[in-house]
């Protein structure tokens, strides 16, 4: 299997604070991995560093064999990178479509091909009914499966997802679920934080461990849940590592 996003020795300070401390690890293609850790872990500086968000002091970013650190977010768009955040940031002032094409606004081809795209991507999210709505008045959970299809535009190799389950409806978090899985069968890799460590275990392959900036532990869910390493970390910063909610 080949990597999606290989990262070495990525390292990344605010002042003083030490976010992501010289860690290393690989994404592999066409997989589904979680990415957990106790508040303050490190978990969103990393996939701000992974989407060129923001840049590493020091350390390696490849994608698909590519250096890519400290470049910017264009540069990992146009690699395969795309991301999704913890409050979903859709343009609000805009309707669901006109969302989904905004990544591709400057792209070559025909205005229709790429309307019949978001379209197809409305509907397989079942937001095809919103299609002209104002995203502002969708409902949140709406706005985070819009937010998905929108970083799906551009037929990524990675999708970075920042707590996708987060606060959202059973149902919504069903369709979500089942929507990765589709797309991960036809080949678009996912790296997923969440505090929903059920959720994960049952998605990902496997799931890497962060705790104060370092990875811990790496491997598959149940060997990860059952590192020492990991419990120790989750019950020194509340909720237990083994599918119970923080
Ligand atoms: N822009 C910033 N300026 C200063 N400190 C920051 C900044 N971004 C993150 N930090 C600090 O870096 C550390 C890691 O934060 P990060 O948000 O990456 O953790 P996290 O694992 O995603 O946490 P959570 O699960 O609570 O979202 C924290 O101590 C945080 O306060």
């Amino acid at each position: 299997m080949t990597s999606v996003i290989e990262t070495q020795s990525l390292a990344k300070s605010f002042g003083g604070m030490t976010a992501v401390d010289n860690t290393s690890f690989e994404i592999e293609s066409a997989t589904i991995v979680g990415l957990i850790g106790p508040n303050g872990s490190g978990k969103t500086t990393t996939l701000n560093l992974l989407n060129g968000a923001i840049s590493p002091d020091s350390g390696s970013i490849r994608v698909q064999g590519t250096e890519l650190a400290g470049k910017s977010s264009t540069s990992f768009v146009r690699a395969g990178v795309t991301r999704t955040f913890q409050n979903p940031r859709v343009f609000t002032t805009i309707t669901a479509i006109e969302n989904l094409l905004v990544p591709v606004l400057h792209s070559k081809g025909r205005g229709s091909k790429w309307t019949e795209k978001a379209e197809e991507l409305l509907s397989f999210v079942g937001l095809l009914g919103h299609r002209d709505t104002p995203a502002s008045e969708l409902s949140g959970g709406q706005q985070k499966l819009l937010e998905f299809v929108r970083a799906l535009m551009t037929d990524p190799h990675i999708v970075l997802m920042d707590e996708p389950f987060a606060g959202v409806h059973p149902s919504v978090k069903e369709v979500m679920r089942e929507r990765i899985i589709e797309k991960n069968k036809q080949g678009t890799a996912f790296l997923i934080v969440s505090h929903e460590i059920p959720d994960l275990t049952r998605l990902c392959s496997d799931i890497i461990c962060m705790s104060d900036g370092e990875v811990i532990a790496s491997g598959t869910p149940a060997d990860v849940t059952s590192h020492p390493r990991v419990i120790e970390a989750y019950l020194g910063h509340g909720p237990a590592a083994r599918g119970e909610r923080g």
